[in-house]
């Protein structure tokens, strides 16, 4: 770094500022922005990067810029933006900024058959090239692929997700096409159930999922399958004022014919508790707002009119949806009970409890208010009012002392344990109705003669916010193991094979994360077996399990407490509220008061004894091999689940060749040099 030389300096609101070094000094280097002379930024040396010699030349591949730093990555991308040029290669990845706008001729039938056969970097980068270079690869060398698709929300991961599976389906379907159909169609499924508005997406994936594409003999589509993980089951029951639930449930609302309406006692989201404490607005066209009766719209909705999105329309959505399970082969009747169980949903969200006066045993019952929600909720899953009230209200436990060991007890509830009660039913009920249409899905796509796949990567990438809890936790885990994944087969694999060839190419450093997975996932000592740990104890504290979890592992490299963060708003955190943990992309702090109750996949006894009880078959169904747990141990771990989840996801990215990330940044990370 001379003085005079031309460089990147940091900015806070531009990301980088073009100038020239001024001064030199024993720490900081002074910078002359070029768009504010006679003014100086001082940056410490390693912030501050060269630049290239044309500020404004732009290449297809950032492997191709004089200077490869940050700021040069960033100001490549911005400058391709600008040419509504989305796509630009570092090597075999492929950056997407989102452009938030259909960008003329980019996804066209010609464009699509153009990349067709041709070599990554023989036409303009694109999410094509990528999708062909996978099959191509799978093709000449007779090895599954994958693509991992990887960014924060509302980077357009889902949206690249969806441009590959058509990509391939389209240009390597069998020529029957029946089957392509039902893998693209099982997209505004997945998007219908496990969807929803968020401030950062409206229509934000609130799972994640992996996508196989088989391939027969002949490497023609022929089936395909679906995993997905970690639905987010907390929306089920709150929201935040400006988000939504699951997208079917205002689609139900808005959409759905009178008949079906009438039967599953519907309305407005103004009507279910579920609903009514986030955003009831429906997302509509000029078109579908006048087919919206004004006993379907919200207070909300009434007075501040729809939401407006390019690809949603909650009216027109209803039978996009309909269509689309129709054609999962399901019939009239299969449908209604679908909706149904989305109607059970919202009706036992409704059913209040209230401290009971009169009875000395303590506990709550029913609300006044909420008697007709009650027997609504009864009707639809199949089983007595008086039956559902006594499930809601009483927990069934076996008696481990007085009385015979062992023979089954009624303890009455309070107040917020019943609600608690009532929202884990019903986050479980559509949890498992989630899993079923996922399952309806792999059924319509069989892949019997499969002899390769090319698998889909779309799941969220690292997340940290003001607070986090167990959901940033398990998504932060997998991107770790994600990370190391990266690190073993991309970056060490690289570098093997330019030793191998001679190549005399600087080494490339990277920090091993092995001990951040060991922290999260070791026997014993490991965050996640702690927290196991913890709830099966007769009564589990988040204090006490998080103060396990610092003494297990005081001198690890990875952990520490909140109050030794940079971050004011982390040091707040005492102790046994939370920890903090140092990930490859960065410290974040996690609050540990809900982990436990989030990490617990049990229903007490009676709700499991109720479901079992249910005349609702498709109720019943999507419960068959459910545990009941009577004793007193009503746990099942949902981080066991996760990591048994993982491992399997992990296993067939290792037998799947040259993986290609398609790393997507949003519009927000682009800098103004
Ligand atoms: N290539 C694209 N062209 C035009 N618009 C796009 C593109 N990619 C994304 N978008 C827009 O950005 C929105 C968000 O994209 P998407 O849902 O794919 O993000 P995501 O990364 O999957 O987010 P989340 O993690 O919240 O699910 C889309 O609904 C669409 O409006």
């Amino acid at each position: 770094m001379d003085g005079g030389k031309k460089v990147w300096v940091p900015h806070a609101t531009d990301g980088f500022k073009l100038g020239r070094i001024v001064d030199i000094g024993a720490e900081l280097i002074s910078v002359e922005p070029f768009d504010a002379p006679g003014t100086t930024i001082n940056a410490a040396y390693d912030r501050c990067f060269p630049a290239e010699e044309y500020d404004n030349k732009d290449c297809e591949d950032n492997c191709s810029l004089m200077y490869l730093n940050e700021a040069t990555l960033l100001n490549n991308l911005r400058l391709r933006y600008m040419k509504n040029n989305i796509y630009t290669y570092t090597a075999n990845i492929l950056i997407a900024v989102n452009p938030y706008y259909d960008v003329p001729e980019l996804y066209t039938t010609e464009c699509r058959k153009k990349y067709s056969g041709k070599s990554l970097g023989t036409l303009p980068p694109h999410v094509y090239a990528i999708a062909d270079k996978g099959y191509r690869d799978m093709k000449v060398m007779k090895v599954s692929q994958s693509v991992i698709v990887s960014g924060e929300s509302g980077a357009g991961k889902t949206e690249s997700t969806k441009y590959i599976l058509k990509y391939l389906t389209e240009n390597y379907g069998s020529h029957a096409g029946a089957i392509e159909q039902r893998i693209v169609e099982s997209n505004p499924l997945l998007e219908a159930f496990g969807n929803a508005k968020t401030v950062r997406n409206n229509n934000s994936s609130r799972f994640g999922k992996f996508i196989e594409i088989h391939f027969d003999g002949k490497n023609a589509v022929n089936g395909g399958f679906i995993s997905h993980y970690l639905l987010e089951k907390s929306r089920i029951c709150v929201q935040s004022k400006d988000e939504r639930n699951y997208h079917i449930f205002y689609r139900m609302c808005a959409g759905s014919p009178d008949d079906l309406k009438e039967k599953l006692f519907l309305g407005s989201p103004d009507m279910f508790h579920y609903l009514n404490r986030g955003c009831t607005q429906y997302f509509c066209t000029k078109d579908s707002e006048k087919k919206l009766n004004q006993n379907r719209k919200s207070q909300q909705y009434l007075k501040s009119g729809s939401l407006h999105d390019t690809i949603l329309d909650d009216v027109r959505d209803f039978s996009v949806c309909d269509l689309a399970l129709e054609h999962l082969g399901m019939s009239s009747q299969d449908r209604f009970s679908v909706y149904t169980i989305v109607a059970i949903v919202l009706h036992l969200g409704n059913v209040a409890f209230e401290e009971k006066h009169d009875d000395t045993k303590g506990g709550c019952c029913v609300a006044a208010s909420a008697e007709k929600s009650l027997q609504i909720a009864a009707t639809l899953i199949g089983v007595d009012k008086e039956e559902l009230r006594e499930a809601l209200v009483s927990r069934v436990m076996q008696a481990t002392r007085g009385g015979v060991k062992g023979t089954a007890i009624k303890v009455p509830l309070k107040t917020y344990e019943a609600q608690s009660a009532r929202d884990a039913l019903a986050k479980s009920i559509y949890s498992k109705l989630f899993d079923y249409i996922v399952v309806r899905i792999n059924k319509a796509i069989p892949f019997s003669s499969s002899v390769n796949f090319i698998g889909l990567l779309d799941i969220a990438g690292f997340e940290y916010f003001q607070e986090n809890s167990f959901e940033q936790f398990c998504i932060n885990y997998c991107n770790e193991k994600l990370q190391q994944f990266f690190n073993e087969r991309i970056l060490k694999e690289e570098q093997i094979l330019y030793d191998k060839e001679g190549l005399n190419v600087k080494k490339i450093q990277w920090t091993d994360n092995a001990d951040c997975i060991e922290l999260i996932e070791i026997k014993s000592s490991g965050i996640f077996d702690l927290l196991d740990e913890e709830s099966k104890l007769p009564t589990p504290k988040p204090d006490h399990f998080t103060m396990e979890v610092h003494n297990h592992n005081k001198q690890h490299f990875r952990l520490s407490v909140p109050r030794k963060s940079k971050l004011k708003s982390h040091r707040d955190v005492r102790d046994d509220e939370g920890f903090l943990i140092k990930h490859f992309a960065g410290a974040v702090c996690y609050h540990t008061g809900q982990f436990i109750e989030k990490n617990n996949d049990a229903l007490h006894a009676s709700l499991m004894f109720l479901i079992q009880d249910s005349q609702n078959t498709l109720l019943k169904q999507i419960f068959e091999g459910s545990q009941v747990t009577t004793g007193k141990l009503n746990f099942i771990s949902l981080g066991s689940k996760f990591r048994a989840q993982l491992v399997l996801l992990m296993e067939k990215l290792k037998s799947t060749e040259h993986v290609r990330r398609a790393q997507l940044e949003p519009g927000s990370k682009i800098m103004t040099a």
